[in-house]
């Protein structure tokens, strides 16, 4: 038996993501290393609570100036909430991964 990767999300999200309303999380170069197909254990960043397992349906970089209301959308997000969020998060970064993934039961 292997360990699952891990990823955390802030608690705030985690809702959204058991709703299945979010479908995407945008990291830095430091969290694209995830490879398609592969199941998370998903915990809050804050109290590092498991809440859920993921799996990941694809990594696609994208520059922070080319995200649009898409990527908005599926962060159940406006788009100018997203860029202030990333702009927060990762100060000064350009260079983002979408990481799409399935919820799984
Ligand atoms: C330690 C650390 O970086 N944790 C993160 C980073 C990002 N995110 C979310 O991904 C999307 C785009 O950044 C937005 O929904 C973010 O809030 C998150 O939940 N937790």
């Amino acid at each position: 038996m292997s360990e699952l990767t891990p990823i955390s999300f802030f608690s705030r999200f985690e809702d959204d993501i058991l709703s299945g309303a979010k479908t995407i999380t945008l990291r830095d170069e430091s969290e694209s290393h995830f490879k398609v197909g592969e199941t998370l254990s998903v915990s809050t960043f804050e109290e590092d609570r498991w809440f859920c397992n993921i799996k990941v349906l694809s990594v696609t970089k994208v520059a922070f100036h080319h995200l649009t209301e898409d990527h908005a959308e599926q962060e159940n997000m406006s788009l100018e909430f997203l860029k202030s969020l990333i702009q927060e998060v990762y100060p000064g970064v350009e260079e983002l991964f979408e990481i799409k993934f399935q919820l799984l039961n």
